[in-house]
Parts: C-alpha cells; sequence; structure tokens
C-alpha cells in the first residue's frame, strides 16, 4: 500500500477498490470503510478546495471526489437499494409481481379522497361507507382500519373499490415519502359553494405528482349558492378538463350529505380505472403490499392495516413490514369480522407482529420467522445507525475543523414557539443572499424555551442563538451571560432577518476599490548612482504620498502599473506626502524608463463600503 502524504498528513490509498457508502455517509463513515483517520479526510478536501467537517453529511459529488483522490471507487447506496439488496440475501424481490401474464387478475383500484379543508371528505368516505355496505353484512361497515372495501356495479357486474380512510393529503404524502405508492385513483372533492381553493390545488399537484388518475367529486350540490360549473371552469387552468367540454377528466357533481349521485362517482371511478390503468396482480404469490396505519392495541398489542398489493395474505403467514415482524395471528376487516386470505388490494387489520410498523412501510410475507426476524433486525440496525449519524452530526460543533473556522460562517440556533415558526424562520434566512465567501449554518431547532443545552451548543458552535417568541430559562441566562454567547429575542420575523442579513454582510471579506490620491508631472530626470532613477515632479492634483501604489502615463497611455512610490523627498528632505502644486523629488522603485512629461498616477486600495 501507498502512503501518500498530502498537506503532511499520510494516508492509506486505495489500489481501485470499490466501496459502498450510504447516500448521506459522512467522511468518519468513508474513514471506517478504509480504516483512515476521519481528520487526514478532511485535510484532503481540505487541499482540493472542500471545507467539510469529519461528521457532516457530505454530497454524492464529495464522497466520489473523495474516492478518486484516494484512489477508490465510490459507490453511493441509496436507502431503496440498500434495501433491495438486504432483501436479495434471502433471494426476495419486492414490488413485482411473479410469474407471467397469466397469472395476473384483475384487482380492484385503491382509492384516496382529498381535497380543501370543509369541502366534505370526511363525510364522502362516510357516505360511501353506509350507503355500500356489502351484500348480507348486516352489521355494516363497523370498524374504523385505515381502508374499507365497497362493492358495487358497473354495467351489470358485480365490483369492489377499495377507499383509504383517512382523507387528506397529509397521509398521501407521508406514505409516498416511504416510497409507498398505495393509491391508483385521487378523487378530488371540490365544495360547490366555494370553488377551487389552495388545498385544491395541492392535492391536484400531489395526485398528479403521483401520476395517480383524477376524478372530481363537486361536492355540496344541495346547497344555495352551488355553481357546479364553475368548478369545472375553474379546474381547466389545472389541467382538468371535464368530458363534457371535450376533456378527458370526469366531473361528478353530489352531495355527501344527501347522498346525491353517489353510485354515479363509484361508477366515474371505476371507468376511469378501466380507461387508464391496468389494475391487475398475481394473487398466487406470497403477499407483498404496504401498512396504511398502526397503532398499539392495549389488548390485542401491536394491530397494523396493510393493504395487499399483490399475492393473498393468509393467518399464519411470517411476515415482515418495515422493521417490524412476527406472525400473522388473526385477520380482522372493516365489518369487524374474521379474514383468513386477503387478495389485492384488500385492506385487513392484521394482529400478531412484536412491534408497531409506520404508515407507508412496506410488508411481504417471508417462508419463515426466522427470515422475518433477520430482514427487520437488520432494518432496525440501519434505522439506528442512521439516527445516530444523524445525533453525532449534531453533536459534531466540538469537533469543528480548524479549517472550517477560516471560512466565514455565522452559525445560529434557532428556537421558537411552535416548529411552524421555526422553520419559515430558518427558511427565511437561508434565503438571504450574500456573497459565496459567507455562509449561514443552522446547527440546531427547536420548539420551547432556550436551555442550557442550547448555550452549550452554542459555545461549542460559536453560534448565536435566536429566540422566536420565547426566552432563556433561569440558568441558561445565567450560563450564557458567564460563556459571552450572544442570544437575540424576537417577535417579528423580519426584524430577525434583517438583522441577521446585516451580521451576515459584515462578516462578507471586504472588497477593494481604486482610489486616486493625485496626479504628478515629470519635469526632470536625474539618475543617481545610489537611488536610481529621480524624477522631478509638479504635483497637478491630490497629494503623493509615500508608500502610495502608482502608475505611469506617457501621452495618455499607462505604460507601467503598480510601482511603489519608495522615495519621496522635498528639497533634501524626505517627506510623506506632497501637496498640490508643489514640487517634488521621488523614486518608483528601481523603475528607470522615465520621461519629460510623464504622468505620475498615485492611488490607494479603500475597502469598498457594502450596498
Ligand atoms: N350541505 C352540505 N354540507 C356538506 C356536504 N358535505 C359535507 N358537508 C358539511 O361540510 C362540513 C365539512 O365536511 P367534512 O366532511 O368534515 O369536510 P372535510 O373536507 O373532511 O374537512 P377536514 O376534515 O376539516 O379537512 C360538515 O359540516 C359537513 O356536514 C354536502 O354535500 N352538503
Amino acid at each position: 500500500m501507498q502512503a501518500p502524504s498530502v498537506g503532511g498528513v499520510r494516508l492509506p490509498k486505495g489500489s481501485g477498490e470499490t466501496i459502498r457508502l450510504p447516500r448521506g455517509a459522512s467522511l468518519t463513515d468513508f474513514a471506517d470503510k478504509i480504516n483512515a483517520n476521519p481528520a487526514s479526510l478532511v485535510q484532503v478536501l481540505f487541499h482540493l478546495g472542500e471545507m467539510v467537517t469529519a461528521t457532516q453529511s457530505v454530497s454524492d459529488e464529495i464522497l466520489e471526489l473523495l474516492g478518486t483522490e484516494m484512489n477508490y471507487v465510490v459507490q453511493v447506496v441509496s436507502p431503496e437499494e440498500e434495501d433491495r439488496e438486504l432483501l436479495e440475501t434471502f433471494d426476495i424481490t419486492y414490488g413485482e409481481d411473479a410469474g407471467d401474464e397469466d397469472d395476473l387478475q384483475v384487482r380492484p383500484p385503491v382509492v384516496t379522497v382529498m381535497g380543501h379543508v370543509d369541502h366534505g371528505k370526511t363525510r364522502l368516505l362516510d357516505t360511501i361507507r353506509k350507503a355500500k355496505v356489502h351484500e348480507g353484512e348486516a352489521g355494516g361497515i363497523t370498524q374504523h382500519i385505515g381502508a374499507y372495501q365497497v362493492e358495487t356495479e358497473l354495467e351489470g357486474n358485480p365490483r369492489l373499490i377499495t377507499f383509504i380512510d383517512t382523507p387528506g393529503h397529509e397521509a398521501f404524502t407521508a406514505m409516498r415519502a416511504r416510497g409507498a405508492n398505495a393509491t391508483d385513483i385521487a378523487v378530488i372533492v371540490v365544495a360547490a359553494d366555494d370553488g377551487v381553493m389552495p388545498q385544491t390545488v395541492e392535492a391536484i399537484n400531489h395526485a398528479q405528482a403521483a401520476q395517480a388518475p383524477i376524478v372530481v367529486a363537486v361536492n355540496k350540490i344541495d346547497k344555495e349558492g352551488a355553481n357546479p360549473s364553475k368548478i369545472r371552469q375553474q379546474l381547466t387552468e389545472y389541467g382538468l378538463v371535464a368530458e363534457e367540454y371535450g376533456g378527458d377528466t370526469m366531473f361528478v357533481d353530489i352531495s355527501a350529505k344527501q347522498g346525491i349521485n353517489i353510485d354515479s362517482l363509484l361508477e366515474a371511478i371505476l371507468l376511469t380505472a378501466d380507461a387508464s390503468l391496468d389494475l391487475r396482480a398475481n394473487p398466487d404469490m406470497e403477499a407483498q403490499g404496504v401498512a396504511i396505519e398502526a397503532h398499539l392495541d392495549r389488548g390485542r398489542g401491536p394491530v397494523a392495516t396493510v393493504l395487499v398489493q399483490r399475492g393473498s395474505l393468509r393467518v399464519g403467514s411470517s411476515i415482515v413490514a418495515g422493521d417490524a415482524y412476527g406472525r400473522v395471528r388473526r385477520m380482522v376487516d372493516e365489518h369487524g369480522d374474521d379474514v383468513t386470505v386477503a387478495t389485492p388490494s384488500r385492506p385487513v387489520q392484521v394482529i400478531g407482529l412484536t412491534s408497531v410498523p409506520r404508515a407507508g412501510d412496506s410488508f411481504l410475507v417471508v417462508d419463515e420467522d426466522r427470515v422475518a426476524r433477520q430482514i427487520a433486525e437488520r432494518r432496525q440496525a440501519r434505522t439506528r445507525n442512521a439516527a445516530n449519524a444523524a445525533k453525532r452530526k449534531r453533536v459534531s460543533l466540538e469537533d469543528l475543523d480548524a479549517a472550517l473556522k477560516e471560512t466565514s460562517a455565522l452559525t445560529l440556533i434557532i428556537k421558537g414557539d411552535n416548529s411552524g415558526t421555526v422553520e419559515a424562520l430558518e427558511d427565511a434566512l437561508m434565503k438571504i443572499e450574500v456573497g459565496d465567501d459567507v455562509e449561514l449554518r443552522v446547527i440546531h431547532r427547536g420548539v420551547g424555551g432556550i436551555t442550557e443545552g442550547d448555550i452549550n451548543l452554542a459555545v461549542a458552535g460559536s453560534a448565536i442563538v435566536l429566540g422566536f417568541n420565547v426566552r432563556a430559562e433561569g440558568k441558561a441566562t445565567e450560563l450564557a451571560n458567564r460563556e459571552g454567547v450572544d442570544v437575540r429575542y424576537y417577535t417579528v420575523i423580519y426584524q430577525a432577518i434583517d438583522e441577521i442579513e446585516a451580521a451576515l454582510k459584515g462578516l462578507l471579506k471586504p472588497e477593494y476599490e481604486e482610489v486616486q490620491l493625485g496626479r504628478a508631472e515629470i519635469r526632470d530626470v536625474f539618475k543617481s548612482s545610489k537611488v536610481g532613477t529621480i524624477a522631478g515632479c509638479m504635483v497637478l492634483s491630490g497629494e503623493i504620498r509615500r508608500n502610495a501604489r502608482a502608475r505611469l502615463l506617457r501621452d495618455g497611455k499607462v505604460i507601467a502599473e503598480n510601482l511603489p512610490i519608495s522615495s519621496l523627498k522635498r528639497f533634501k528632505d524626505d517627506a510623506t506626502e506632497v501637496r498640490e502644486g508643489f514640487e517634488c523629488g521621488l523614486t518608483l522603485g528601481n523603475y528607470s524608463d522615465l520621461k519629460l512629461e510623464d504622468i505620475i498616477e498615485t492611488f490607494e486600495m479603500r475597502e469598498k463600503p457594502r450596498a
């Protein structure tokens, strides 16, 4: 192994081998892989012009740059890839139907209802639930398990639709954030007496981002002032053109309250599904899908509602959901009835997990309990590592590399009375535009009063503490005073932004501009064996100062730049400055090409005030 030296540090260099790092790894993670000292990697990057600390999470590009420099091939692995590889070690593929075309069977569409606050999402889900009870289901839908299925009819054929029973796009996006795409079709509810509102637009954006076809339910048509055609018109702006206007989006006018046109809405959902989606899955494989709701039940232990997306889930199966695992002891549907087999698009409550998964976690059935446990444990370890890494990153301020201190940075801790303001303040601060040579860093943010912990962190990270509608608690104030920590209180966001902006400008490296000091004309040139070529001058304007910089002009052209006024005399005496209208003798370093009538211009560089 070679041991090259960068900035005096000896490093173990690779010979082209591949190292795999999770996305967002730090230099410490890198160093672990190659048995090096993290500080030496900080230095390598420093010499490459990148200033990062050992524990900070760095970009793919930096990991790769470091790899190239150290002669390793770096492969950055995303969490999804990591998980796929984990499953591969058990010979499991998640997310695909096994078998071929012939094994696929039609499955019901899964629908999420979204829309603006109070436009009737909950009411609509209730109405559908009550109106469309499975034939022979005496009790109706009695349980809220997070999703339910209803039976309806299309062109004389019985059909099922699955509704996710958590209205709104928060649940929808939370699931998508975990990589789960549980929804096939989005029903956007718009109240006909209110019109398109901000969250209507958000919901449309979310649905479109997920590439879920949209059916528009124009609700509250029973109300006075309801104007369904206005809704159709408003929505054309968002790319939703009603079929009757020549578009391909189905609009159905309904009243969730009076149960008007609910059947038409269900029909529209099925028609849209049939027209734009190929909803088929293989029921003859081990079940896979997504957890849509989970909680800890006092009597039954962890309870999770899962949506089967492919395969069939059976009582007795070994299952892993996120980092929870177990054996399916019992399955219950939305009527409170026991289920022995759940086929694609069927939501069921599963009892038998040893811990509670998160909404959006994927689940899958494996051959043996042992495999389920091993997958869950490996995922738990990964979650723990990620959490530890995050924690390390937070306290990393103590070991901020000296190199980093050389850059101009303003480090902040933000505390506020609620998470919304803290976020808003951080966002706004991050948007302040200052040059590239200064950086704003928020090392900690949180809700609540300013604590001793915050002050200690501020000391370690040389940070300023911003309190928005919160104050330092007793001991924290003492500590801040003792340690000289700057704690600032605000109640108005703009005031905070203005002050931080001013502080950032103070940190900017100064910009300089040239300021002319004076001009002199050469009237005489003589040589001295001791000091070289001397110019006898008349100061035409301003003043000539010793040690100022000068340029030489001949016939209006610059013939020499950046010359020093190295000696300056008035008659026989040394002078520091000679003003307009006086004669002087000077030398320009050892520059000797001086002629009569040349002009000497002197100037100095002054710090430019910032706008
Ligand atoms: N007149 C009339 N009122 C309705 C109709 N649908 C819902 N409402 C009423 O509108 C109000 C809001 O309905 P919700 O179903 O709670 O609305 P939501 O969209 O779920 O609201 P959030 O859960 O707050 O986002 C309730 O008072 C409903 O009774 C309707 O078709 N006609």
